[in-house]
């Protein structure tokens, strides 16, 4: 029957239609297509194209897109809608107004969840982690995640993990590299850095990125290829990457086997660490998050305590969370501080200020040095851009309208350079803006759907406070020790690259060159005062809403 219907449709052409016909109907499609797009596009919005949406617009932008993507918003009114190529709802909406943002991470939360979009994205990788999950799923590990984060006990238990590696291994490192005169990229040195930590914030194991001879860590590589290979999904057809999962080839197959091996890791420690419980009938020794949620009493919702599955996609989604932010954000802050000697130097006054252990000085919280990282993550947020998944139709406070599963893209990186929040100097490096008259960090006050780096409302960063620690410690003891020099003629090389974490697109280059008289800024291995070390309003605003 379908083959006859075929065959009449075709002799129908060819007895009737013309090929000039055919020509015509198709000009007079894409004419159709072409007005509509350009209609559903905003005055100062890039153009969606039939058919390729965006995308064109994208390609002939893949250079500067981020600064590109800032402008486009500026020239729009802060808001534009946008649409892809293929089909699995890749439309949406594009803003940087922080009214929509509150609108979106806020008051009306519950319309906007993260959506089975990046979760089907992320589902092999995270299983059901913090970082993909939605609804009751989510929030028990938020509640958990909060309470261990945020309780004396890891907060001391982190400080700790992140003097041991800026003491023994960080500044070592540094000084060799110093003695030799040898080059070094630093933000490649940040990435192992971070990553040593989180994994044994959250695991209570030492990944040995950082280890003599920066070697190949299998498990490090194994998780940057697993996370690169799911980011791949955002940007390929549906039809295509799911066809490729299903016949298990090329870039799928390599992301199971990248997968297995994070999982078999995690998977591992997680069973070494139920053995010693076991064994020993405590874990009380050990305050890493996975150790924590192992030995805390059962939550009501789950009597039986958290299965090993749970503890697993818990902590890998931890480290997907921790590993890169605060090793780029830091990147990003050598890089500035390069161009800005008097910036450099303020920080420095403020390190030697804070004296022997800084950390432990009481009251003694470097805001100096707290507003310049605040102000280069401003300029360079190390997740440039997020998106929320609308269930059901939605008007956003400025009257854009959202469909039921459109996403909404909120642009960290051109809010960071909105001239309407951050007045005419909004593209100057200036940490001052961040301080009060008597040089307190006053940045707490700062409405945080302006400044959404570390997100904002419910899904707030939890490791925000353990960033800043790790930051601070990292960057007091370097700048305390060695001047960063960047080496030259790379202006125009350090790029941000195109990823949902703003890493530079070659790294940076620099030479350390030790500091004739030496400062001790690095917390004490144990790092009492690490509680006083935020300042007090940056802690009112960590507050969850
Ligand atoms: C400068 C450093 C950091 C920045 C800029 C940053 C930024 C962010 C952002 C934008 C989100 C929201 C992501 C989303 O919902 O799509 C987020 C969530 C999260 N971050 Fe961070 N982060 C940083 C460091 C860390 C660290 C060091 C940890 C762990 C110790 C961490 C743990 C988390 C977790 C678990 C979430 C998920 C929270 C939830 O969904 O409820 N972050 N972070």
């Amino acid at each position: 029957m379908a083959r006859e219907l075929v065959a009449v449709a075709v002799r129908f052409v060819r007895e009737y239609v013309r090929a000039s016909d055919l020509a015509v109907a198709a000009a007079a499609l894409f004419a159709c297509s072409a007005v509509r797009s350009r209609l559903s596009a905003k005055p100062g919005a890039p153009m969606l194209w039939p058919v390729f949406g965006i995308i064109p617009a994208l390609f002939a932008h893949l250079d500067d897109i981020y600064d590109w993507g800032a402008a486009a918003l500026a020239r729009a009114g802060g808001t534009f809608p946008y649409r892809g190529m293929w089909g699995g709802g890749s439309s949406g909406v594009i803003t940087s107004v922080p009214a929509n943002v509150e609108h979106v991470l806020k008051t009306n939360f519950a319309n906007y969840p993260k959506g089975p979009y990046y979760r089907e994205r992320f589902a092999e990788l995270l299983g059901g982690g913090i970082f993909n999950a939605d609804g009751d799923a989510w929030r028990a590990q938020r509640r958990a995640a909060s309470a261990e984060m945020h309780s004396a006990r890891f907060i001391e238990f982190s400080a700790g993990t992140i003097a041991h590696l800026v003491r023994g291994k960080l500044i070592p490192l540094m000084e060799a590299l110093s003695e030799s005169g040898a080059a070094v990229d630093l933000q490649d040195v940040l990435l192992r850095f971070t990553f040593d930590n989180i994994c044994a914030a959250a695991f209570g194991v030492d990944a040995g990125c950082l280890a003599e001879g920066l070697p190949d860590v299998p498990f490090a590589r194994a998780f940057e290829r697993a996370t690169e290979l799911s980011l791949a999904r955002f940007v390929t057809p549906p039809f295509l990457w799911k066809a490729k999962r299903l016949l298990g080839v090329g870039s799928e197959r390599a992301l199971v086997e990248a997968t297995r091996a994070v999982r078999e890791f995690a998977d591992r420690t997680v069973g070494e660490r139920r053995a010693e419980l076991r064994k020993t009938g405590t874990l009380a020794g050990r305050c890493d998050l996975l150790s924590r949620l192992m030995s805390s009493p059962p939550p009501p919702d789950c009597p039986e305590g958290y299965s090993d599955e749970f503890l697993r996609d818990f902590c890998i989604s931890f480290i997907l969370a921790g590993r890169d932010t605060s090793s780029v954000a830091l990147a990003w802050f050598f890089w500035l501080l390069a161009s800005h000697p008097d910036v450099e130097s303020r920080v420095l006054a403020d390190v030697v200020r804070a004296g022997g252990d800084a950390l432990d000085a009481g009251g003694s919280s470097m805001d100096y040095l707290h507003a310049a990282l605040t102000e280069s993550m401003r300029l360079y947020p190390p997740v440039p851009a997020d998106f929320k998944e609308a269930l059901e139709d939605d008007v956003l406070p400025d009257g854009t309208a959202v469909r039921a599963r459109q996403r909404v893209i909120y642009y960290t990186y051109a809010m960071g350079r909105d001239k309407a929040s951050w007045g005419p100097d909004c593209l100057e490096f200036r940490p001052e803006r961040w301080l009060d008259a008597r040089g307190a960090f006053a940045g707490g006050t700062e409405s945080p759907y302006k400044y959404a780096v570390f997100n904002a409302g419910p899904r707030l960063c939890v490791g925000k406070r353990f960033a800043y620690a790790q930051m601070k410690a990292a960057a007091a003891a370097v700048l305390a020790r060695f001047r960063v020099e960047v080496l030259p003629g790379q202006a125009e090389a350090v790029k941000p690259k195109l990823n949902t974490t703003l890493y530079m697109k070659r790294g940076l280059m620099v030479r350390f060159a030790a500091r004739e008289q030496r400062h001790e800024p690095v917390p004490a291995a144990g790092g009492r005062a690490i509680k006083r070390e935020l300042p007090k309003a940056a802690i009112e605003r960590d507050g969850e809403e």
